[in-house]
């Protein structure tokens, strides 16, 4: 299967090859050229598979022989075997017909690692194979960086280069960027947001000079595998609760729009997935933009839950390619008006599309400390602040559609971010044992102003080429 881009001005390309571009020639993102059916027989017959099994199923699907099945599922197996719990991602009821799908068991305790322990296999496969090696850059609001630093410290094919916010993540999420002792990894703390992170890895990526010189590789969400590796948790929670036979809805934390797309792809698929609702924080251009129809940037607020600190959501662009019926010359149109303008307008049936499918919700810090309090003083439970905006969500939704269940995604664990859960439970949640001496860690990073030109001199000067 061939994968497109969404500006259209790219030649199509198989999944290895998409693995490796990150972000399309044109500035647009990849996506499956038409999507793999799961049938509801082959959806049923999860029930009882473990995660892995599932993962080989749903990715077998969406790799469609790109990568030899057997080495795929190799990949697979060893990428799921060190979570910390056997399910890989657990659920938990934490009232009725709600539920919160765990997804901080891996290495870094966030979401980012289910994907990212796949992907980092999948990329050293493919480099292996073609004699490669790759400079990745990754933008992060304080999850990816970690995640990808993780999955590629030490691996001598690659250098990662992974910028973050200076002083805008929490103080656990940058010593987990900063204090890993690889020479092959490079922290940057850039002077400004994560969107302008983002936009000088985009800005990098499209030079493409200096892309082909240093064999530029992406790892955040804008790179097609990590959605596809994402699909698998919507398939293996809602079959744990009843899928096919059941809909079931999800509330989705969301700042880049990759995760919640991911759930998307999963009911394009043919995983009868009811809604799913965006959940957001106090930066809630999602939820403006599904009341009006314009998406209109106002500038990103620090909130408690810093990972959802975005304004440019990148994977919206691949939602609004669907929605129009995949009209490339209409996302070209949108995204130069969002460049010029900050903002651009959505047509009537494309946002009607989007409307039937998604809903939104906010919650700003108030609701999402009142809702780690609330959780924590009725089931015992400790949420981070993302997962506290996606149970947020998931209330809205039960008080609107009681009947169907609401599987509200913790994308973190509460250890990374403690001030806050202090503030709203009065407990401060450790760490597990294997970050136990993260804040003993020697910190190694470089600060740089918000300037595309400075931070490509730099990654010049630190790449190991050839
Ligand atoms: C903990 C956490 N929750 C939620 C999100 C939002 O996910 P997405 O960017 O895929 O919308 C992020 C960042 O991606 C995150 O790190
Ligand atoms: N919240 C993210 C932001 C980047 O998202 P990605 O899914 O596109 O990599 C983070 O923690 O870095």
């Amino acid at each position: 299967m061939l994968h497109v881009s969404t500006r259209g001005e790219a030649p199509a390309i198989g999944f290895t090859d998409a693995l490796l571009a990150g972000l399309a020639r044109d500035g647009g993102l990849y996506a499956p050229q038409s999507w793999p059916q799961i049938s509801r027989t082959d959806i049923a017959a999860m029930a009882g598979r473990s995660y892995a099994q599932v993962a080989r199923r749903v990715l077998g699907a969406l790799v469609d022989g790109d990568i030899p099945a057997a080495d795929l599922g190799a990949m697979i197996d060893d990428a799921y075997s060190a979570f910390r719990h056997p399910a890989v991602c657990p659920l938990t009821q934490i009232a009725d017909n709600i539920f919160v799908l765990e997804l901080f068991h891996g290495p870094t305790l966030a979401f980012k690692d289910v994907a990212m322990q796949l992907l980092g296999r999948l990329m050293n496969h493919a480099l292996q194979a073609r004699g490669q090696r790759a400079t990745i850059i990754g933008a992060t609001s304080g999850d990816t960086g970690s995640a990808a630093i993780e999955a590629f410290r030490g691996l001598d094919q690659v250098d990662v280069f992974i910028l973050y916010p200076h002083g805008r993540v929490s103080e656990v999420q940058r010593r987990q960027m900063t204090g890993v002792n690889a020479p092959n990894v490079h922290a940057i703390a850039v002077e400004g947001t994560f969107d302008d992170c983002q936009a000088i890895v985009k800005g990098l990526f499209n030079d493409h000079r200096f892309r082909d010189e240093l064999g530029l590789s992406g790892v955040n969400s804008i790179n097609w595998a990590r959605i596809a590796a994402q699909t698998v948790y919507y398939f293996t929670s809602a079959v744990a609760l009843g899928a096919p036979h059941r809909p079931i809805a999800f509330s989705v934390p969301t700042g880049n729009f990759g995760d919640i797309l991911a759930g998307d792809i999963a009911r394009r698929m043919g995983l009868p997935v009811a809604n799913l609702a965006i959940a957001t924080n106090a930066n809630d251009i999602l939820a403006r933009t599904l009341a009006s129809g314009r998406y209109e940037k106002r500038g990103v607020a620090a909130t408690s839950s810093p990972s959802m600190d975005i304004e440019i959501s990148s994977n919206f662009e691949r939602l609004l390619f669907e929605s129009c019926g995949r009209d490339a010359a209409a996302i070209r149109g949108m995204m130069a008006s969002l460049g010029q303008s900050g903002s651009f307008e959505i047509e009537p049936v494309s946002l009607a599309a989007i409307r039937a499918g998604f809903s939104a919700h906010t919650a700003g810090e108030d609701a999402t400390l009142a809702e780690i309090a609330r959780v924590y003083r009725e089931c015992d439970y400790i949420i981070d602040p993302h997962t506290a905006v996606a149970v947020a969500g998931a209330r809205a939704e039960i008080s609107q559609d009681p009947a169907t269940p609401v599987i509200a995604l913790a994308t973190a664990h509460p250890a990374k971010f403690p001030d806050a859960v202090e503030k709203a439970t009065g407990k401060r949640p450790p760490l597990p044992a294997h970050l136990a001496d993260l804040f003993d860690r020697k910190e190694r990073f470089t600060v740089m102003a918000n300037d595309q030109a400075a931070v490509a001199t730099f990654i010049r000067a630190n790449a190991s080429k050839g």
